[in-house]
């Protein structure tokens, strides 16, 4: 079991996880929804171990591996180096696979200044991926990627068979999703 118990979180004076429980079984895909500013993030940070809450306590079955909401990919290199980077030698021809599933191999030999906002979302997916964590935290994974792609790859996402936990705002890939939990 993924858990998140009684969490709270303060920027300031602003209360933004009051108590908060959070529970999501250690298989398939949830979509973490709700409005904008409610918490999303914040609460993937305190599952992720980035963000110590003031009270609560959190406990995954392994090691998270996070996709942040902003891109940070490295400047000045390509989309397939982008990967490779992550990779313990010996296997970087694994990159190949990552880019593949994120629909990217056309564009692996592009910079980041080069790549669209959705092309670059997806990089930074296939980056995270690489990094094979236990439990998959994605944050906005598929903002500005078309729906049909998207899906495709959240199919692709899905046959890893690891437990990911995902947050957006769109309804049609909510529905692809095991459960959608409502913050
Ligand atoms: N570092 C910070 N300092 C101060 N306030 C913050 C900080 N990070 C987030 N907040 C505030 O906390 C609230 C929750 O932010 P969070 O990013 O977790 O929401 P969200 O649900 O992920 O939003 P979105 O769907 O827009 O990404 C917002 O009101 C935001 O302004």
């Amino acid at each position: 079991m993924i858990e998140a118990r009684g969490i709270t979180v303060r920027y300031g004076d602003r209360l933004v996880l009051d108590r908060y429980d959070f529970f999501a079984p250690e298989e398939g895909l949830t979509f973490l929804s709700g409005p904008s500013g409610e918490g999303k993030t914040t609460l993937l940070r305190v599952l992720a171990g980035l963000l110590s809450p003031e009270t609560g306590q959190v406990s995954l079955p392994g090691r998270p591996v996070i996709l942040f909401q902003e891109d940070r990919l490295f400047p000045g290199l390509s989309v397939w180096r982008q990967v490779e980077a992550v990779l313990p030698k010996g296997r970087r021809e694994e990159a190949g696979c990552w880019l593949e599933l994120a629909e990217l191999t056309q564009a692996a030999h592009l910079l980041p200044g080069e790549l669209s906002g959705g092309m670059a979302r997806r990089a930074s997916l296939a980056r995270a991926l690489a990094l094979e964590g236990e439990v998959c935290l994605l944050d906005e994974p598929f903002a500005g990627v078309d729906l049909d792609r998207a899906k495709r790859v959240l199919e692709r996402i899905r046959l890893l068979g690891k437990p990911v936990i995902l947050t957006g705002h769109i309804p049609e890939l909510a529905a692809l999703c095991d459960r959608t939990v409502e913050l």
